[in-house]
């Protein structure tokens, strides 16, 4: 038996039932803990006022009342001792329930020790770190800063977003995360993970719209070697990756019908089996999902699977638009050009002249966030003088609009090589941007020409590719290497060149197998 933790509150258990107080008494004193054990919600409640403990478990039903009476009042006590629930198998909403209620996990009857054991590690590594920083007010204020740092602005929806931070960072549940493309919704993650105590695991970040179907399972869960063609080594997925740390899905509406019942499983058996291996592995991830699509109405549609939706849907987090908080766009702007002055090594960031900031104001940034800033990348980028004049910032409402709103590709669209990475209608070249567009060949020119029949266009000696898909590839590559080059090879700055983001740009240069010899720079943002 390991020797005790010095210095830790025994852990109270809160169970009606004989037999499973005593294996969860044994289990966990096996881990080095001691435990206080409580039979009845009365009980439990007077354990609870004779002293303080490192962590509550309670079973949800109790013969005088229901655990969630203890979830709850545990939540509204000023020192926060983390609480977990026991539920009975497949009782989903019972733990929904409670994870809404403020415990910051559950655990599924038949107990697994594994999963009490991760539980247990989690909960009181939180409270270690909760008690080393000695004062919750100053980790609190810590937390506070770092989500500020994350996402600024002083509006009443930022300062909204901000409060629900701390409580979900607070939390293991899942969180749904909304608001339109480009309003922060990845950055609002981050920003829950940084200040969650899983701060020191992963964070990984997944684009399920941009993975192709007959890859998923393999991207997410991994495989063994010679699992199928091409698997030449074993190979962890996004689960492993983040194991410990977050998980967020971003465009979860986008996972097909058939991996979202595989997502569901890991999610409810806490294991993961890689594809060609015979035992499933422990992960301790937390998932946030993240969607500009409305779940609740694609679960009507039958294009969402209720029972993940309910899952997944544990906590919501609403990312207000840039057109709701247009007072924050100056704090927004200002915290955009100081890290393109990093980014470009100049010792002091340009400043917006007020004719342009007031423009910027004015405007309705239908591409919200990642409108405002691949607008003022492309004109830091340009400006001649010290500060952005107006002029600096192009024609805001055109060809940028267009391409900062495009919608994300249907659940239903079928992959193509394009899919997910291109927008509805073809990429608008920003007319700002100097860029002088790949030289076409010969034949390419005939083709985009403006001809209109087939007829016509054989008559004037159009030369067809006789493998178009190659062709595009080529045409394709050729276009992101002159972007890549007129950057300087610094990814960040080519993808809004190219109407594409950077997790967009990555990915096709990894499609296309474009090799630079300088890959890695500026990737500092996103992991998958
Ligand atoms: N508060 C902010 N401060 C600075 N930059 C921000 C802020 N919010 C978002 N951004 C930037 O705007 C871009 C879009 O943000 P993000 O990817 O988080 O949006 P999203 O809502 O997840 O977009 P999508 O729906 O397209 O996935 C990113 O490059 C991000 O760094």
């Amino acid at each position: 038996m390991p020797p005790r933790t010095p210095g830790l509150d025994p852990i109270l258990v809160i169970d009606d039932e004989a037999d499973l107080r005593e294996l969860l008494d044994i289990s966990i004193r096996r881990m080095g803990h001691d435990v206080v054990l409580a039979g009845s919600l009365a009980e439990a409640r007077e354990k609870l006022s004779q002293r303080r403990y490192s962590l509550v478990l309670t079973d949800m039903r109790l013969g005088d009342g229901l655990g969630i009476e203890i979830v709850r009042q545990l939540s509204a006590a000023p020192e926060r001792v983390p609480v977990a629930v026991i539920t009975a198998y497949g009782s989903a909403d019972n733990a929904v329930e409670a994870l809404k209620a403020g415990a910051f996990d559950y655990i599924a009857k038949p107990v697994s020790l594994d999963q009490l054991r991760s539980l247990v590690l989690n909960a009181l590594g939180r409270q270690q770190r909760e008690d080393q920083d000695n004062a919750a007010s100053a980790e609190a204020a810590q937390a506070a800063d770092r989500a500020a740092a994350l996402l600024p602005g002083h509006s009443p929806a930022m300062q909204e977003v901000r409060r629900s931070l701390s409580r979900l960072a607070r939390s293991m549940a899942p969180v749904v995360i909304s608001g339109e493309s480009g309003s922060g919704k990845e950055r609002a993650a981050r920003a829950i993970h940084a200040t969650s105590t899983r701060a020191a695991h992963p964070f990984v970040a997944v684009n399920c719209g941009a993975i192709p179907e007959n890859l998923m399972e393999s991207e997410f869960f991994g495989h063994v070697k010679g699992a199928f063609t091409g698997a030449d080594a074993e190979r962890g997925g996004f689960f492993q990756a983040a194991n410990g740390g977050t998980l967020l899905l971003d465009e979860v509406a986008d996972l097909p019908l058939a991996m979202q019942v595989k997502l569901l499983r890991a999610l409810q058996e806490r294991r993961v089996r890689k594809i060609g291996a015979s035992r499933e592995d422990a992960v301790d991830v937390r998932v946030m999902c993240a969607s500009h699509k409305d779940l609740a109405a694609m679960v009507s549609a039958g294009q969402f699977r209720q029972d993940l939706y309910y899952r997944l849907n544990v906590l919501e987090l609403r990312m207000p638009t840039l057109r709701e908080r247009a007072e924050d766009i100056p704090v927004l702007a200002r915290a955009i050009l100081e890290h393109l002055a990093v980014r470009y090594g100049d010792p002091r960031p340009r400043r917006l002249s007020q004719a342009a900031l007031e423009r910027l104001v004015a405007y309705p940034f239908p591409g919200n966030v990642r409108e405002l800033e691949n607008l003022l990348e492309r004109a830091y980028a340009f400006a001649e003088a010290e500060d952005i004049q107006l002029a600096d910032l192009g024609p805001l409402d055109t060809n940028m609009e267009r391409a900062a709103i495009r919608p994300a590709p249907s659940p239903l669209t079928p992959y193509t090589p394009w899919a997910g990475m291109m927008p509805a209608e073809p990429a608008p070249i920003p007319v700002s941007a100097p860029l002088t567009a790949a030289a076409p060949e010969p034949e390419a020119v005939a083709v985009a020409a403006d001809l209109p029949d087939p007829a016509e266009r054989a008559c004037r000696g159009v030369v067809f590719p006789v493998d178009l898909p190659a062709r595009l590839e080529d045409v394709e590559r050729e276009i992101i290497l002159q972007a890549l080059a007129q950057t300087g090879f610094n990814r960040t700055a080519a993808a809004p060149l190219l109407g594409l983001n950077l997790r967009q740009l990555r990915y096709r240069i990894q499609q296309l197998g474009i090799r630079d010899g300088r890959d890695e720079r500026d990737e500092g943002e996103g992991a998958a």
